[in-house]
């Protein structure tokens, strides 16, 4: 049984390497919120929230997680006793979505329950994989920025190479880079820039092979990404569209995509990610883990989920250093010829610096039972 003693919310803050624009949004100084959590036989587990200091990307921010998790979540997660991660679903299922606060605590939750197994957090979640295939995101900048970011990742080997587009650059950036790279695994993530009416113009994307093409409408439209999926041949893979199994569910009876992208965080965590996962498989959707543009905490629980046999697609794992001068964890998370080793340590399997959360920290608050 696990029973949780104590919570600690770093709030910090680090400066990306380069700023991240997308179609929709632009980061520069990174917020996180840190969740170490201590339960009475002294083991800590880490969770992180990922939401944004905006709401740009979903409507989840910083500061509405850290409310939340003060307020709701923090108090529910003492009150009770866990056999299992799983039951904190139920617990926190009277509340609806906000779904990144609620990832932070059950990846924790997670990372103890793995300790106390002894086993690594692939192991306990059912991995069948000792290493994974990791790719990259080239954010909105200059064609020849772009260009000069993509050779770059190549000659670091990476396995998979994900371009953002916006209606102002699309076509000729994709047709310009596949002049050059003519046989790299190509995708292309629009963020909801498109509308339906832009359907000749995504049409015209077909003969770029492209892998798929990432959330080209509004999140929340899935009747029409099938309108738009049902003329296009390459396929759509949703992203913000999906914040729960059965948002997957019925975008793949609807046919509104052929590949799901599952981010822990945006779905409320592991427990959820694993459904979502097992969904696509019977359902043969191959499915891949994004990124939040988070730290080590985060890519490890990424890491350790995109071990499950249908993440078949290299994901948007990549080294901490592409963000970060140093990151929070040890051994930094590295991609070896576009391949990531997955610890095999009991937990996270990353030890978390907290000389470096100290460095970056904005404030700490401790909750106790
Ligand atoms: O973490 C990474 O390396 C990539 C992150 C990334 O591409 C995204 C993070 C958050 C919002 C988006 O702009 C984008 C995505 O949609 O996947
Ligand atoms: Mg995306």
């Amino acid at each position: 049984m696990i029973k949780i003693k104590q919570v600690t919310l770093h709030h910090i803050v680090q400066s990306l390497k380069t700023p991240f624009h997308s179609s929709s949004g632009y980061v520069q100084q990174r917020e996180s919120i840190l969740v170490e959590v201590l339960d009475e036989q002294g083991v800590t587990g880490w969770g992180e929230v990922v939401a944004f200091s905006t709401p740009w990307y979903t409507e989840e921010t910083i500061s509405t997680a850290f409310q939340l998790l003060k307020d709701l979540f923090i108090p529910l997660l003492l009150q009770h006793t866990y056999k299992h991660p799983d039951e904190l679903e139920h617990v926190f299922s009277p509340f609806k979505r906000n779904f990144m606060a609620k990832a932070s605590i059950q990846s924790a939750l997670w990372d103890i329950y793995a300790q106390k197994q002894n086993q690594s957090l692939s192991a306990v979640l059912g991995g069948v994989r000792k290493e994974i295939a990791s790719g990259v995101v080239i954010g909105l900048a200059s064609k020849s920025e772009m260009m000069t970011q993509i050779q770059q990742y190549v000659d670091e080997g990476y396995q998979r190479f994900k371009v953002k587009i916006s209606p102002q650059q699309d076509i000729e950036l994709i047709e310009e880079i596949r002049k050059s790279f003519p046989d790299i695994p190509l995708m292309a993530d629009a963020n909801s820039a498109y509308e339906l009416n832009d359907i000749d113009r995504l049409k015209q994307l077909d003969k770029y092979k492209l892998m798929m093409i990432e959330q080209p409408l509004a999140a929340d439209d899935i009747i029409d990404h099938a309108k738009l999926q049902h003329q296009l041949d390459t396929p759509i893979c949703l992203d913000e569209s999906i914040v729960t199994c059965e948002d997957a569910r019925k975008a793949i009876e609807l046919g509104s995509c052929r590949v799901i992208n599952i981010k822990p965080g945006r779905v409320g965590g592991l427990t959820a990610s694993k459904k979502i996962h097992d969904l696509c498989e019977k359902n043969n959707i191959p499915v891949w883990c994004g990124g939040m543009i988070e730290t080590g905490i985060s890519r490890a629980h990424n890491i350790a989920i995109a071990t499950l046999p249908n993440f078949t697609i290299p994901g948007d794992i990549s080294s901490s250093s592409k963000y970060w001068e140093e990151d929070i964890v040890e051994p930094e998370i590295t991609a070896v010829n576009g391949t990531i080793k997955v610890p095999t340590n009991p937990g996270l399997g990353y030890i978390v610096r907290k000389d470096l959360i100290e460095k970056y920290r904005l404030s700490k608050t401790v909750y106790t039972d």
